[in-house]
């Protein structure tokens, strides 16, 4: 595992994106989005459906081509990389995503190593076609995500948050600097979603891995993030450290914005409930001025 000391925990930040402008067609998914992540950062990337997380998330490896703007990620500028050194950078970012993406029929054990088929030569064909100290780095991802025991079982036959500690497992492999957790815990039950939000930041904090993690719940971003991010209609309305945050603040940020009461309603709904006894919320509910 790359840690902390191969990419120096100074200023100079991991990713940066300086004016993200991204158009699907007349559809703008990101409006000239700024924004920096320190190394070791666990960042969350708040906001509603359709915000422009996952489009974010996927300017940050290339994925997608901004419109205008700049991005550079571990010092690599994204936007006018070749093929060969943007495959080259891919394997210096690893992600995971809601749906956790594993092959069903295919071992737990077989899963976690297809985190490496970028690194070796040729196609690989069942677990005795990895190199052996493929197969024991992957059995010591498992272990340290709880799930040696099932090293075995077929992936299908896991749960949802197993399966989703099986996907960390896989990134795991490639050794990653940066992990991009695209809604992670969306299809898992709370209990689940705690357990792969705290593994996450463990392992940030234990490998000295930055992570940028999409979520829809303030709730989950308030206790497992250093920082917030919040995104609404492509735009960046909240970019605050958690520890200088609570619930009916960011509810209160996200009130100031709404354009009426009804898109309020609907970003409460989806961000979580809150305390309406809390003061500033209420005052935002009863006389919002944007209604
Ligand atoms: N390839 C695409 N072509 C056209 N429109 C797209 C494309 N990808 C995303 N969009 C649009 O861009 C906007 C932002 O989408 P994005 O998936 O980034 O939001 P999100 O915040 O990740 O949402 P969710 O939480 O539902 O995943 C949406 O309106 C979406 O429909």
């Amino acid at each position: 595992m790359t840690s902390a000391t191969t990419t120096p925990n100074t200023s100079t930040p991991v990713i940066s994106t300086t004016d993200v402008t991204k158009d699907f067609g007349r559809m703008r998914a990101l409006r000239e989005v700024s924004v920096t992540v320190q190394p070791g950062e666990v960042v969350a990337l708040l906001g509603r459906s359709g915000s422009g997380k996952s489009t974010l998330l996927r300017h940050l490896n290339g994925l997608e081509r901004p419109t205008s703007g700049a991005i550079t990620v571990l010092g690599e500028n994204v936007t006018t990389l070749r093929p060969k050194a943007l495959r080259a950078l891919r394997r210096r970012v690893g992600i995971i995503f809601q749906q956790f993406e594993l092959v069903g029929s295919l071992t737990v054990l077989e899963n976690v190593l297809t985190g490496t088929l970028s690194t070796l030569r040729g196609p690989r064909l069942g677990l005795w076609s990895y190199p052996r100290s493929s197969r024991l780095t992957a059995l010591g991802h498992l272990e340290r995500v709880g799930l040696l025991e099932k090293a075995y079982n077929r992936a299908d036959q896991l749960s949802g948050g197993q399966q989703q500690r099986v996907a960390i497992a896989r990134a795991l492999m490639q050794n990653p600097e940066i992990l991009l957790a695209d809604e992670p815990v969306a299809s898992l039950d709370p209990d689940s979603s705690d357990q792969v939000m705290r593994l996450i930041r463990e392992i940030a904090a234990d490998e000295g891995l930055t992570v940028i993690c999409s979520l829809h719940q303030v709730d989950l971003a308030l206790t497992w993030s250093d920082r917030v991010i919040g995104l609404r209609h492509g735009e960046v309305v909240l970019n605050t450290s958690t520890v200088d945050l609570d619930k009916s603040q960011v509810m209160e940020i996200y009130g100031r914005v709404a354009s009426s009461t009804a898109e309020l309603t609907a970003i409460e709904t989806e961000l979580g409930s809150i305390d309406v006894t809390d003061s500033a919320v209420v005052d935002i509910l009863r006389g919002s001025p944007h209604s």
